[in-house]
């Protein structure tokens, strides 16, 4: 019933949304990322047995930003555990803006969820890794097994360039290594961040992670357990309560399906018993979504009734 989004239906769809691309405004605050262009629009879907469709300029490769976020974070629960992680990381919402240091001073120094920009940050310090690129090669290795692709890597001027206007993410951790939440250097911490951040994919790629993470963590052809079950549900949990920062709860009512969006205007789904969805559209809300993937998401949920609630 919800296979039936064949190639055609989602060229048609994909033009119907086409005109948003223009309501909001490519991501600046990165200065390589403003070079995006809105109208590259792109979508794929990857079902779960293997059968994958797609639409638009699907040679468009973007940097995965704040999609890494749930990556790293199964990579970080399977290399330290679920103690170790969210002793360091709440499981909360926080309504707060994606790099928000309110809370910080709250809670104090404890990120409220791995979705935000503090959280993040410190799930990267927990990845395994004596420095910033073994830390970065981990995370590529099992970028490669989750996609089954061993050519993606990393953008390094969109990272070099975030890096060196970062002062944000920097303030954010030192708040968290004052409170012995990140360990060892705030540089290091940051070049790896960045370098996550800077991992380039194009929608079909994108569309198989979030096949398998609605395959319970299972590789789609030989079934072997890349991510363990329980934690790629705890993933896919996060992505439904902060998946799309502060716009998460209109998500979950319009839309209903896991997802983690980037500033790059990707944004990843991941639907049980269905498979993956990615899209690509440059363009960003005030929130930082993509305007064109909530709206195409949104269409697509509500023609095929695809919402988990
Ligand atoms: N929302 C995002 O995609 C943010 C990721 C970006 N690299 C940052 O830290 O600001």
């Amino acid at each position: 019933m919800k296979k039936d989004i064949t190639q055609d239906i989602l060229e048609e769809w994909l033009e119907n949304v086409r005109p948003y691309a223009f309501d909001g405004q490519v991501a600046n605050y990165i200065p390589a990322l403003s070079r995006q262009n809105p109208e590259e629009l792109a979508v794929a879907i990857q079902y779960l047995n293997g059968e994958s469709v797609e639409a638009g300029y699907t040679d468009a490769t973007f940097t995965l930003q704040s999609i890494s976020k749930v990556i790293a974070l199964a990579l970080a629960l399977m290399d330290n555990g679920e103690d170790y992680v969210f002793d360091r990381v709440g499981m909360e919402p926080t309504g707060d803006p994606f790099h928000s240091i309110y809370r910080l001073e709250k809670t104090p120094g404890k990120p409220l969820n791995p979705m935000i920009n503090a959280g993040a940050l410190a799930v990267t310090n927990m990845i395994h890794g004596d420095t910033p690129d073994e830390k970065v090669g981990r995370l590529l290795s099992f970028i490669h097994d989750l996609t089954d692709d061993h050519t993606i890597g990393y953008n390094p001027e969109v990272a070099s360039n975030e890096f060196e206007t970062s002062f944000l993410n920097r303030s954010l951790l030192f708040y968290m290594k004052q409170h012995r939440i990140v360990k060892g250097s705030v540089e290091e911490t940051l070049d790896a961040y960045t370098k996550q951040c800077a991992i380039e994919v194009n929608v079909c790629q994108l569309a198989r992670i979030g096949a398998l993470f609605a395959n319970g963590g299972r590789d789609l052809e030989s079934g072997r357990s890349i991510i363990p079950k329980h934690l790629a549900r705890i993933c896919k949990t996060f992505m439904v309560t902060c998946g799309m920062y502060d716009a998460s709860g209109s998500f979950a009512i319009k839309v209903g399906i896991p997802a983690k969006s980037g500033v790059s205007g990707s944004v990843l789904a991941s639907l049980n018993h269905f498979g993956g969805i990615a899209v690509y559209g440059p363009s960003l809300d005030e929130k930082g979504n993509s305007v064109v993937g909530l709206k195409l998401l949104e269409l697509l949920s509500n023609r095929y009734d695809l919402s988990i609630f």
